[in-house]
């Protein structure tokens, strides 16, 4: 082989090279050095206290649940088209009778505040910025009427569980109406709290209690511990005053005797949307909307009920056969990535939630995190249509995808 001529390098053949840049601060900064949300999971965790990180990272007993949502997306295929003419994207979707920008929402979640100070309000507000609807829960540490305030724009879902107290559930159901929350998402899959076996082991409490165990955790994390002293103190907008664990707070409040007599009760009484969240039977879906349900979410709570629950995604073909037109069909449970989105809405889902996909943003870094969770989902969904040639949501369709065979 003949020898390639060498030389001396020369300066002026380096320096067009060399890019050195300014050195940058700050949240932002150092959010967008996140490019998937499990990224921002790992920031997630240096910044928060185990208990907290925990509680929102973790699932039901053994955690087969959710670990079976999160690789039934990992495994499934999809099935591009090409020279679609895919230069124009269109990302938006009609839900329950109003536009969506992107066509997922925010799930609800119970004791925001507690991953970081900015709670309901950093979601709330990152909804309103990105066009899509956020949902507050029953459980929020932020009322419902200050979460209006703080993002009028945004599009409101209020869920709520029914507590053995009926006429404390009533109550908030009226306010919700008064504040403006279009959508009513009744959480069914909680007759009694799931095993959360992280929780039971760090003791976790709402309030957080200083233990020996909590304090030398928090020394690597004093950013989250000056929030906590330093901000309103962290109670439930909801409830008066607890001083248990999360656990006993659940098993306190929720009502195993709820029944689809209480969908039809309830149907009567809220003039908006309503949704039953929690559905996890092509069976049950059927009778929800028999009760008056306009749209289901198939979820099993992020696996944090019962363990080895089916996959939501699995459920969705049998499902959307079943009711054809007559509701809507929203999905969560597992959702980490925009392909996942993809994958959803493909299988027929009109819909998706997230939680932990955002929450892990608002860890990594309050209002901010938040929206980098919702970018890079963004920006995986809009590269994962345009390979797909999908120019539309309604572009998307089975044949996209197929499941993993061997399903969990
Ligand atoms: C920390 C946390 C708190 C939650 N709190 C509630 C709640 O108060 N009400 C409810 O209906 N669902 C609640 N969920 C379930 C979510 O609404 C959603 O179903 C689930 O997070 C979807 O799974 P994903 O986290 O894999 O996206 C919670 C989930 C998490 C992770």
């Amino acid at each position: 082989m003949p020898r390639t001529p060498r030389r001396f390098p020369r300066w002026g053949d380096l320096a067009p090279l060399i890019r050195f840049r300014r050195p940058a601060f700050g949240r932002r900064h150092r959010l967008a050095q996140a490019h998937t949300i499990e990224e921002l999971r790992a920031m997630a965790r240096r910044r928060t206290p185990r208990a907290a990180f925990d509680y929102t990272d973790g699932a039901a007993d053994a955690e087969i649940s959710l670990e079976r949502a999160r690789a039934t997306f990992r495994e499934l295929t999809f099935h591009p088209e090409i020279l679609r003419d895919v230069s124009t994207l269109d990302t938006s979707v009609e839900i329950l009778g109003a536009t969506s920008r992107l066509p997922f929402g925010i799930a609800p979640t119970g004791f925001t505040r507690l991953m970081h100070t900015e709670g309901e309000i950093a979601g709330a507000v990152a909804a309103q910025r990105a066009g899509i609807p956020y949902t507050l829960s029953t459980m929020a540490t932020t009322s419902l009427e200050d979460v209006a305030a703080a993002a009028p724009g945004v599009r409101r879902w209020f869920q709520l569980y029914m507590w053995t107290d009926r006429e404390r559930s009533i109550g908030l159901v009226d306010r919700a109406a008064a504040a403006g929350y279009d959508t009513l998402v009744v959480t069914v899959d909680v007759p009694v709290a799931g095993a959360r076996l992280r929780d039971v082991r760090n003791g976790m409490t709402i309030p957080p209690t200083l233990t020996p165990r909590t304090v030398l955790d928090a020394i690597p994390r004093p950013r989250w511990w000056v929030d906590l002293l330093t901000t309103p103190p962290l109670t439930f907008a909801s409830l008066n005053s607890w001083s248990g664990t999360i656990a006993e707070l659940l098993d306190a409040m929720f009502d195993p005797s709820v029944s689809f007599d209480d969908l039809t009760w309830l149907r009567e009484r809220w003039p908006g949307k309503l949704v039953v969240k929690g559905i996890q039977t092509v069976e049950d879906a059927r009778r929800a909307v028999d009760a008056g349900a306009d749209a289901v979410v198939l979820s099993n709570h992020g696996g944090r009920q019962l363990d080895r629950a089916p996959v939501p995604l699995t459920l969705l073909p049998e499902t959307r056969a079943a009711l054809g037109t007559d509701a809507e069909i929203i999905l969560d449970t597992g959702i980490m990535h925009g392909q996942d989105i993809a994958a959803a809405l493909a299988l027929g889902a009109d819909f998706v939630l997230i939680g932990r996909a955002y929450l892990y943003g608002l860890m990594a870094g309050g209002l901010p995190g938040v929206e980098r969770s919702i970018d890079i989902l963004e920006t995986q969904l809009a590269r994962t249509m345009r390979l797909l040639g999908a120019r539309s949501v309604a572009e998307l369709a089975p044949r996209h995808v197929t499941l993993p065979r061997n399903l969990p």
